[in-house]
């Protein structure tokens, strides 16, 4: 059960402060939803506490349990979908799913045949993911997360690319495999993040300018 904490986090980019004095406590198997407008800072905030990128001031703690993970070790802790996250497209669906859980340990409930038939990609197996739709792209993006037993996902608009029946599919998702795990979504759409514990408004950790 993997909790965050957050105290004064604040990131700048050259002279541009993105956000400051953000202070969070993310509990254990809580769902934190991620707002504001394009280029308000969404993105950039999980990729910090993904410890992608450093934050340029204040303190984050990680712990499962009553251990504490340090930043440099959060990495093998939590599972990414985001825009910005390639996947290895030379790969077949088949070999790449081989390759991620040998490095991710897989939810035991669950066979790498399973995986394809919930993704709805069976038919896809031997097809390289560069062949893939920007749709198919996305339900495997989101399904390698959501079958990796790690106790954190880090979702960055996990609809985006997905169609009617993808977003129930996403639902769906997130109420089977995403129960036990503590999630961070970055979202503007409504149906993304329903259920979450708390929403941070990244408008809300900006510096706010004198008249
Ligand atoms: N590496 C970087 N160097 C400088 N500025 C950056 C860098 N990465 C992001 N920014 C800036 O930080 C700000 C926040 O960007 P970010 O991608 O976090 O926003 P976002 O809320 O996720 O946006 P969107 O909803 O469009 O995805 C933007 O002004 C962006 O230009």
């Amino acid at each position: 059960m993997l909790g965050i904490k957050l105290d004064q986090a604040g990131k700048r980019y050259q002279y541009e402060w993105i956000f400051k004095s953000l202070s969070l406590d993310f509990e254990p198997n809580n769902r934190i939803a991620v707002t504001g407008s394009n280029g308000s800072g969404k993105s950039t905030l999980l990729k910090c506490v993904a410890g992608l990128i450093p934050f340029t001031e204040g303190k984050v703690s990680y712990h499962l349990g009553q251990t504490a993970i340090s930043e440099a070790d959060i990495f093998s802790y939590l599972a990414i979908s985001a825009p910005y996250m390639e996947l290895p497209e030379e790969f077949t669906l088949i070999e790449l799913l081989h390759f991620h859980f040998k490095f991710k340990n897989k939810i035991s409930n669950v066979s790498i045949q399973e995986m394809m038939d919930i993704m709805y990609l069976n038919e896809s197996k031997d097809k390289q993911v560069q062949f893939f739709s920007s749709g198919m792209k996305q339900r495997l993006k989101l399904g390698l997360c959501f079958f990796s037993d790690v106790p954190l996902l880090l979702l960055d608009e996990p609809t985006s690319n997905l169609d009617q029946k993808g977003v129930d599919w996403y639902l769906e998702m997130l109420a089977l495999y995403g129960s036990s795990k503590s999630i961070l979504i970055c979202s503007n759409d409504t149906r993304e993040y329903a259920n979450c514990h708390k929403i941070i408004e990244m408008e809300n950790f900006k510096i706010k300018r004198r008249d």
